[in-house]
């Protein structure tokens, strides 16, 4: 349920209460795997641009994305790595890692909960951070607005627990100096098709 092993980065906990708990664990990969990672991924993933309408006009989505599944048998180096050291920090049964990239300081994220029908109750989020530093501003939807501004760090891992989706937007917002790429792995435990829905087939021994 999102707890997280005291092994290793010592986790800095933003918020923990009522409104969810958010947390901030810095070098859960040592920079030079993160460094290697972020080369490996920025070169070999057929990342994909994409449209989204905003005030009814289609926009470009303002960075590049990719998705796995992670039971995929061919998922790419070096998903299976990141996510054993995500594992390692968090209980969690992680099943698909989403992927941005930030090619500069043009690219954002806008703020947004993460969609609740794609995450299973009671299971965080996990952001794995590589390649250069972006700020993240978490906002609380209602008064008094919290805010918090921090810094992604390569290597580093946020977590957000679920309840903390229903309370609070995050974002990665447009810089004005001049930023490096950086690439987040979004890891989620996603709701899986129950196959157990469908009636069974009748017993023919009492048809
Ligand atoms: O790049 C990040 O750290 C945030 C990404 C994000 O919020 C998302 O993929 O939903
Ligand atoms: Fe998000």
């Amino acid at each position: 349920m999102g707890s997280f092993s005291l092994f290793g980065a010592t986790p800095q906990v933003l918020f923990d209460d009522a409104s969810g708990r958010v947390t901030y664990l810095p070098d859960v990969v040592p920079a030079a795997t993160a460094q290697a990672w972020f080369e490996q991924l920025f070169e070999g993933i057929a990342w994909r641009g994409g449209r989204r309408m905003m005030y009814e006009r289609e926009v470009d989505v303002p960075r590049l994305r990719a998705h796995f599944d992670l039971d995929d048998p061919a998922l790419p180096a070096p998903l299976p790595e990141a996510l054993g050291a995500v594992r390692a920090m968090v209980d969690a049964p992680f099943t698909s890692v989403g992927l941005n990239l930030y090619r500069d300081e043009h690219d954002s994220v806008a703020p947004h909960n993460d969609k609740l029908e794609d995450l299973v109750r009671g299971h965080p989020i996990a952001l794995l951070s590589l390649g250069a530093t972006r700020e993240m501003v978490i906002r609380a939807k209602r008064p008094p607005r919290r805010v918090l501004h921090l810094d992604l760090a390569a290597g580093s891992l946020l977590l957000m627990d679920y309840a903390s989706q229903f309370h609070y937007d995050h974002g990665i917002p447009k810089q004005r100096a001049p930023m490096g790429p950086r690439i987040s792995l979004a890891f989620r435990v996603r709701p899986t098709l129950r196959m157990d829905e469908t009636p069974p087939p009748a017993d023919p021994g009492t048809a």
